[in-house]
């Protein structure tokens, strides 16, 4: 357990009948691990109390090796932009510090929250900008705002409720300052200038299903068709259920996790999928989730790379109401990538997240078993306002630097690593090349505030 600050009586606690060599020899050989496997290599062997530096240096060995033979020398990253519509939110996660209570955003509320909402018209512009600058994949990951629907078909359903606040989390947009249209209206003005659009995790398309009768695949097609590309596999967190219990207990559970994406892989789409860890879990919790993510790919294999997302403490619930001491050490956070790439023996690609890592730690992990450095994003509001401090924005001749420094070939690609193309670094400066308007130039310096995105 990491920085849990009480006994939680979870079912789960690293415990196994296996033993820290046998796992090893396993992960080595490239069998496939159990959960038990997993566990051993995790904790570095559940004989021995904390973390044993020489074993964890076998493991991180072994996850670099296999990262070797899976993938190669190369590091890969995309050219984006984060575009969030909306932080008004009343799912009321205690990791998040992202949302703000939604009455807070209704005519009238003079509350000064800090947060914001999007028109399509805002979104487009901001997108549009990016593409001219090279840019070409856009993510965007929201609030679950009540005006929010996913098409006006899906509004006139919410609306027939009596009561639909109270019944299906539904006001109309006249209820607050600035209308956030529908996700079909959102994500066609994203897409409308040729940017490839990531967005709608399974909690955002459950929140565009609310009320229906309608499957995730049917949601995804309209979203689809609207003009969503690929799915984030976020609202994760750690698909056991005894642990959202603690930390979402608003949010979907498990098995509808798991149905979402499988509904945005059967309508076509590819996805992501992430852990976001170091909070109150268990190591033992961290490997049933990979074992979930595991058996969808094995089912379905639209998973395009994994995602572990240290939990950032500083401004969160679970902080402040003293559930968690702090988030996960670095040993952990090493581990956590090496037994992702030893477990997730059907995922290709392991993502080092610098938003989360700072660029130091972020480097070593693609030494334990990551070969994926995020993108460029040029706007980050889930970090900063819970609190983490790494910034914004990498330019690709930042990425450059710093890929050539740890001796990896770094690669520009595209959101599902189909399209690659291998940077030479003596011939800078780089800029992206694979975006509608990429020719190589450099991305400026001085990137875009959202907040002053008019100016
Ligand atoms: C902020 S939500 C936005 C999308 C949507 N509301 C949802 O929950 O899927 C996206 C993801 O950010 C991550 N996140 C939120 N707060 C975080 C924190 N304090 N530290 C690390 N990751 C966090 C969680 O994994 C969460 O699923
Ligand atoms: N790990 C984080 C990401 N990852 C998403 C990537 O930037 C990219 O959208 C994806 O790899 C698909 O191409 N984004 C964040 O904003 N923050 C992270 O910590
Ligand atoms: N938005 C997430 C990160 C993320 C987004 C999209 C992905 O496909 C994966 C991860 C965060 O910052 O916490
Ligand atoms: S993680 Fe998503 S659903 Fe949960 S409170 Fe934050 S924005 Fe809302």
């Amino acid at each position: 357990m990491t920085g849990a600050a009480h006994d939680f009586g979870f079912e789960h606690v690293p415990e196994t009948d296996q033993s820290f060599e046998n796992a090893l020899a396993k992960a080595r050989a490239g069998e496939r691990l159990t959960v038990d496997d997993g566990v051993e290599l995790i904790t570095t062997g559940t004989d021995c109390e904390g973390i044993d530096p020489e074993r964890k240096e076998l493991v991180l060995e072994a996850a670099d090796r296999r990262r070797a033979e899976m993938v190669g020398d190369e590091v890969t990253f995309v050219a984006n932009l984060n575009n969030n519509v909306t932080t008004a939110c009343n799912t009321g996660c205690l990791f998040c510090n992202f949302k703000n209570t939604a009455h807070l955003f209704e005519s009238g509320s003079d509350a000064d929250h800090g947060g914001f909402t999007k028109t399509p018209a805002e979104s487009r512009d901001i997108v549009a900008d990016a593409v001219e600058m090279g840019i070409y994949e856009v993510t965007s990951v929201s609030g679950l705002h009540p005006a929010l629907v996913l098409d006006e078909e899906h509004r006139e359903i919410l609306e027939s409720y009596d009561n639909p606040a109270a019944e299906v989390n539904y006001k109309p947009p006249e209820a607050y300052d600035t209308d956030p249209a529908s996700y079909a209206e959102q994500l066609s003005a994203m897409s409308a200038d040729g940017a490839h659009v990531h967005s709608m995790t399974p909690e955002e398309a459950h929140h565009a299903k609310r009320g229906t009768d309608w499957s995730y695949e049917e949601v995804y097609r309209r979203l689809a068709d609207a003009g969503l590309a690929s799915a984030p596999g976020t609202a994760a967190e750690i698909l056991v259920p005894e642990v959202r219990e603690v930390i979402c207990p608003g949010k979907i559970g498990t098995d509808e996790w798991v149905a979402g994406m499988e509904g945005a892989m059967e309508a076509g789409l590819d996805v992501t999928a992430t852990i976001m860890y170091g909070h109150v879990e268990t190591e033992k919790h961290r490997v049933l989730h990979l074992d979930v993510v595991r058996d969808l790919q094995d089912r379905y294999g639209g998973i395009t790379e994994f995602v572990p997302l240290s939990f950032i403490h500083q401004n969160t619930p679970l902080y402040d109401r003293g559930l968690v001491t702090g988030g996960a050490s670095d040993d952990e956070d090493e581990l956590m990538v090496a037994v992702a790439r030893l477990y997730l023996d059907n995922v290709d690609h392991i993502q080092s997240s610098w938003v989360k890592f700072g660029n130091a730690k972020a480097l070593k992990l693609l030494n334990c078993g990551a070969d994926d450095l995020m993108g460029t994003i040029l706007s980050e509001e889930i970090t900063k306002r819970a609190g983490g401090g790494f910034g914004e924005f990498r330019s690709f001749d930042d990425y450059v630097d710093m890929i050539t420094a740890i001796g990896r070939r770094p690669v520009e690609r595209s959101t599902d690593y189909r399209t690659r193309r291998p940077i030479d670094p003596d011939d800078g400066p780089h800029g992206p090349t694979l975006g509608p308007r990429a020719d190589g130039t450099p991305l400026l310096d001085g990137r875009r505030d959202p907040a002053t995105a008019d100016d």
